[in-house]
C-alpha cells in the first residue's frame, strides 16, 4: 500500500506538472491575444495585462546588486584563485524572495550536522574556507555596512567559536510595499489537547502560558471555544519578522524569552507595515467532530508547510495520525513539534520521541526525521526546505519558552509561499479561489482568498463564479487589504481580501472562483473524471457511492456514476479511472487538480484528469 501511495503521488505530480504547463503555454498565448488585440484597438493606456506578464522578472529590492556586493567583498578577503571561490561562495548565500542566509567560515557536512554530532567529531566540510575567528568578524561588520548602505539589515542566526568558527547571517532587504512582503503559510495541525493554540497564542504574542491554557484565550474566535477551551474554527494567526530578523510581538507583558523584542499593542495592519516576513498560521481543530473543518483549511489555505503539534505526555494520538496521513497524501512538507516538555517526565517523551521517529520513518510516511536542538540546525533545514525529505522534530515548552527560539528561527528563514511557481504562477490570467466571505458595513461583499494565478489590482474587472446555474457574474474589485493593510495589487501565492462591487453576499459562497474579465468564458463544471486510489475503506466501493470532495477551496458532495474497475467496486489500495457528478451545483474546477475525498473513515485521493 506504501509503495504504491506513493507511486501514485508521483503519477500526480506529474499530472499535476503536466496539465500546469499547458496551462501555463495557454495563458501566456491568452496574454498575448489580449495585447494584440488592445493594440489594435489603440489603447494606450497602461494594460494590466502587460504588466501581469512582467510582474515577477523585475527585482524590486535591488536583490541582485546586493548579491553581487556581497559577493565582492567576500572575495577581496580570500586570497585564492576567484572563479572557483566565487562559485564556492555563491554557494553558502542561499537566496530566498528578498532575504539571503550567508555561512562564513568552514561549514560542516549536513549529514553529520543532522544526525546531532558534536562540533569536535565533525570531520567532513563542505563547500566553504577555514577562517580564523577575526576574519570572520572582520567580514561580518564589512557585509553588515555593505547591506546597510542599500537599505537592507543584516542578524546574527547563529555563531559558533573554537576549533572551527563559522556563523551563519542573514540580511534582509526591506520589501518596497506591503504587497510584495513575502508571506509563509503554515497549517497547524494536531491531537485536541496537544498544545496548537497555546503554541500559536506564545509564538505570536509573546508572553508565556501558565499550563492552563492562558496563551490561548486570545485566539479563539466564539463564546463556546473559551468555555470548551476547543477549538472549532478555522483561526489565523500572523507572526511578522522584522528587517533585523527579530518578531514583531503585539502586546506588551514579561516574558522570560531573550530572542523577543517587544513592541507596544500591535494590530495585523501595523504588523505587515512594520514586517519584512510574514509567517501566517491557519489554526485548525483538534477535535474529530470538526475534521471536515480541519480538511478544508488543510486544502484551501494552500498552505507550504503543516506544523504538526504533539503533547510530549500523550504522544500521536487520535486525531493526529489522521493529520499526518492527509498532509502527506496532499504532499505538504510537515514539521513535528513536541510540546509540555516541562510537565512530561523523561520517560514518557523519550517513548513519545521513540513514536514519532518511527511513523515518519515508516513506509507509509518515508521520512528523515531531524531533531532541532541547535540553531544552525534550524537554519539549515529552513532553507532548503519542501526539497528535502527531512521532516524537522523540535522540542519546546510553552510555559518555560524552551526550544521556541530554535522554532522561531526556523520560521523566520522558510521559503515563502510566493516563491512556489510550481504551484502558484504569474505569468497566466488571473485566478483567485474563495475561501471565507463577508458582508462589511459601509463596504459590502468582501471575498477573502488565494491568488492561484496571476495578479490582480485594484479596479480590474474580473468575472465571479460559478452560481448554482454555472453562470458568472461582472464585478469590479473596488478595495484590497492583505493581513487587514491596504494594498493595490495580488500576485500569485498571496492571500488577499478583496471588496466587490454591487455583488450580494448572499450570491457568493466558498469555493467560486474570481477570472480575468475576457472574451474567453469560464467554465463551470458538473462531472469530470479524476484517477484515484483508495486510502481506506471497510467494505468496497460502488456506484452511486457518496462522499465529502475537497479540492482546493472547494468542498461539495460528489457521486460517483462510473469507474473502469471491471468489477465495478474499489477496495482499499485499488486504483482507477472515476468519475463523479457535483450533488448541487457546477464548479470551476481544472485538470490537474488534487483532490481527496472523504466519508467517514473512508478516503481516497486523486488528480483531476479530464472534465466532461
Ligand atoms: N505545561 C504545559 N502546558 C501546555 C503546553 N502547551 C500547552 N499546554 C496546555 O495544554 C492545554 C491544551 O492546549 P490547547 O492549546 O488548548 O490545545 P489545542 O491543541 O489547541 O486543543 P484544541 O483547540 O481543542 O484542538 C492548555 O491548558 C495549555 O495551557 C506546554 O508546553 N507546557
Amino acid at each position: 500500500m506504501a509503495t504504491s501511495l506513493r507511486n501514485f503521488q508521483n503519477e500526480i505530480k506529474q499530472i499535476h506538472h503536466r496539465e500546469l504547463a499547458k496551462q501555463r503555454v495557454h495563458g501566456a498565448e491568452q496574454i498575448q491575444k489580449e495585447q494584440k488585440h488592445s493594440q489594435v484597438a489603440g489603447k494606450a493606456k497602461e494594460d494590466s495585462l502587460t504588466e501581469l506578464a512582467s510582474v515577477g522578472t523585475e527585482e524590486p529590492r535591488g536583490e541582485a546588486e546586493a548579491e553581487e556586493k556581497i559577493l565582492e567583498i567576500l572575495l577581496s578577503k580570500v586570497p585564492v584563485n576567484h572563479d572557483i571561490v566565487r562559485d564556492m561562495l555563491a554557494a553558502l548565500l542561499t537566496r530566498n524572495h528578498g532575504e539571503y542566509v550567508l555561512r562564513l567560515g568552514a561549514q560542516p557536512s549536513k549529514a553529520k550536522l543532522f544526525a546531532g554530532e558534536s562540533d569536535d567529531d565533525v570531520a567532513e566540510y563542505w563547500n566553504g574556507i577555514e577562517q580564523s575567528e577575526d576574519t570572520l568578524n572582520f567580514l561580518h561588520q564589512e557585509i553588515t555596512s555593505a547591506v546597510e548602505e542599500i537599505g537592507g539589515k543584516t542578524s546574527l542566526l547563529f555563531e559558533a567559536r573554537g576549533k572551527h568558527p563559522r556563523k551563519s547571517l542573514l540580511l534582509r532587504l526591506p520589501p518596497p510595499s506591503v504587497s510584495l512582503t513575502p508571506e509563509v503559510r503554515c497549517a497547524v495541525v494536531g491531537n485536541v489537547d496537544s498544545g496548537k493554540s497555546t503554541t500559536l497564542g506564545v509564538l505570536t504574542r509573546g508572553a508565556l502560558d501558565d499550563g492552563r491554557g492562558r496563551a490561548r484565550v486570545s485566539l479563539f474566535r466564539h463564546k463556546h471555544e473559551i468555555e470548551t477551551g476547543r477549538t472549532s474554527s478555522v483561526g489565523m494567526e500572523i507572526l511578522g519578522f522584522a528587517p533585523s530578523g527579530a518578531p514583531i510581538l503585539p502586546e506588551t507583558g514579561s516574558s522570560n524569552d531573550p530572542d523577543v523584542v517587544r513592541r507596544e499593542k500591535l494590530g495585523w495592519e501595523e504588523i505587515s507595515v512594520q514586517a519584512a516576513k510574514i509567517v501566517s498560521f491557519i489554526d485548525l481543530a483538534g477535535h474529530e467532530k470538526y475534521l471536515k473543518t480541519t480538511l478544508y483549511g488543510l486544502t484551501s489555505g494552500a498552505p507550504s508547510c503543516v506544523i504538526l503539534i504533539v503533547g510530549a505526555n500523550a504522544g500521536l494520538i487520535g486525531m493526529s495520525k489522521e493529520h499526518l496521513s492527509i498532509a502527506l497524501a496532499l504532499s505538504v512538507p510537515v514539521v513535528v513539534c513536541i510540546t509540555k516538555i516541562d510537565m512530561t517526565p523523561a520517560n514518557v517523551q523519550a517513548e513519545t520521541i521513540k513514536q514519532v521517529v518511527k511513523i515518519l520513518r515508516s513506509p507509509g510516511c518515508r521520512k528523515i526525521p531531524v531533531f532541532v536542538r541547535s540553531s544552525e540546525v534550524a537554519v539549515e533545514i529552513a532553507t532548503g526546505f519542501g526539497k528535502e525529505k527531512l521532516c524537522p522534530i523540535f522540542q519546546v515548552s510553552n510555559v518555560t519558552g524552551e526550544g521556541l527560539g530554535h522554532l522561531r528561527t526556523f520560521l523566520n528563514l522558510l521559503p515563502s509561499s510566493e516563491g512556489d511557481t510550481d504551484k502558484f504562477a504569474v505569468d497566466q490570467p488571473l485566478e483567485f479561489s474563495v475561501t471565507e466571505v463577508w458582508s462589511v458595513p459601509y463596504v459590502g461583499t468582501v471575498v477573502n482568498g488565494i491568488v492561484n494565478g496571476g495578479s490582480v489590482k485594484t479596479g480590474d474587472p474580473v468575472m465571479l463564479g460559478p452560481d448554482s446555474n454555472g453562470n458568472f457574474q461582472t464585478t469590479v474589485v473596488k478595495s484590497m487589504q492583505r493581513k487587514r493593510a491596504p494594498v493595490n495589487t495580488a500576485e500569485a501565492g498571496q492571500c488577499v481580501s478583496c471588496a466587490l462591487k454591487r455583488v450580494r453576499r448572499n450570491t457568493v459562497r466558498k469555493g467560486m472562483v474570481m477570472v480575468s474579465k475576457s472574451e474567453i468564458l469560464p467554465k463551470a463544471t458538473r462531472q469530470f473524471q479524476g484517477q484515484v486510489l483508495i486510502l481506506y475503506h471497510n467494505t468496497t466501493l460502488q456506484k452511486n457511492y457518496q462522499a465529502m470532495l475537497h479540492c482546493g477551496a472547494i468542498r461539495q458532495t460528489v457521486r460517483i456514476i462510473d469507474m473502469d474497475n471491471p468489477q465495478g467496486v474499489l477496495r482499499t489500495g485499488d486504483r482507477a479511472t472515476v468519475t463523479f457528478e457535483f450533488i448541487s451545483h457546477p464548479e470551476f474546477i481544472k485538470e490537474g487538480m488534487k483532490l481527496l475525498f472523504r466519508e467517514g473513515k473512508t478516503k481516497g485521493l486523486g488528480v483531476i484528469t479530464k472534465l466532461l
